[in-house]
């Protein structure tokens, strides 16, 4: 049997308390496994611990105890296999957009040529409409347009996976509706396995293959992880006329009104 891309078990994260000694923990008992090419997005109220989880596959913070294996590798540290974007971006105020990426791109393949660090740069600053923004700072661009720097900073050192920590919750919806179609766009042609932390479950039923729902802390779980069986080819201005959208928006919508803050409902 082949084993799963990713591979999450028995994950407990207690930060310490006011006297000193370890608190209760943040999360508790968290398992879950994403296969390659997947798309899964994590909903679940503020402070469950979403960011933490996300944090710790990036290998920026570390569980209290639990295990993490990505491509039959154990988690331990940052690593270029996986890239990260948060909700603020996190550019390099001083260089252009082109050189934010490119910053990335050398770090990945520091063998590459000047030229080919630059051609695979202004590819993925191209997917994501701002071929012609190339030489600007990031304070000459709008919030959205400083996001898509990190989207394709992100995709261009062509992570084994991405990790996505509500990179778009800052932008207006117009903005926001735009960046979603032009990242699936580029998940469809890349085939990138992505886990993503949203909290707006239309974003996470057009994206997300599967959405796994958290309980609310402390020891919040996985209370359900969703399946979301619309055509991979939905888009945003078909996702409410396809059969089952309004079921699956429903049951989220219940679970977070809910069943989220029930600890006896919870699965384990
Ligand atoms: N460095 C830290 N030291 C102590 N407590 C922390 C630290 N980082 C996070 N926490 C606590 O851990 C809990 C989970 O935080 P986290 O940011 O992971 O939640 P979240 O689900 O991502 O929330 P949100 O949706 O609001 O971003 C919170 O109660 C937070 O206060």
């Amino acid at each position: 049997m082949t084993r799963p891309f990713l591979e999450v078990d028995d994950l407990c994260k207690r930060y310490p308390g006011r006297d000193g000694k370890p608190g209760a923990p943040v999360f508790d008992k968290i398992a879950f496994s994403i296969d390659k090419g997947e798309f899964v997005c994590v909903i679940g109220h503020s402070g469950c611990g979403k960011s933490t989880i996300l944090n710790i596959l990036a290998g920026i913070d570390e569980p209290s105890r639990g295990t993490l294996i990505m491509d039959g590798r154990e988690i331990a540290g940052p690593s270029l296999d996986r890239g990260v974007v948060f909700q603020a971006h996190a550019l390099l105020p001083w260089l252009t957009a082109l050189q934010n990426v490119e910053f990335g791109v050398r770090s990945r393949w520091p063998g590459h040529r000047r030229e080919q660090v630059r051609e695979h740069s202004v590819r993925y600053l191209e997917m994501v409409g701002l071929g012609h923004a190339l030489d600007k700072k990031p304070a000459e661009l709008s919030g959205g347009m400083k996001q898509r720097v990190g989207i394709a900073r992100a995709f261009a050192i062509q992570p084994k996976m991405l990790l996505l920590d509500e990179p778009f919750g800052a932008l207006d919806a117009l903005t926001r509706g735009t960046i979603q179609d032009e990242l699936l766009d580029i998940v469809r042609a890349t085939g990138q396995t992505v886990f993503m932390i949203t909290h707006d479950v239309d974003e996470a039923i057009l994206l997300a293959d599967r959405i796994m729902l958290m309980s609310t802390g402390p020891y919040a779980r996985i209370a359900q992880m969703v399946p979301v069986d619309l055509p991979r080819s939905r888009t945003r201005a078909t996702l409410h006329h396809e059969p089952g959208y309004y079921d699956i928006r429903n049951h989220l919508v219940d679970f977070l009104v809910d069943k989220a803050t029930k600890k006896e409902s919870v699965a384990s």
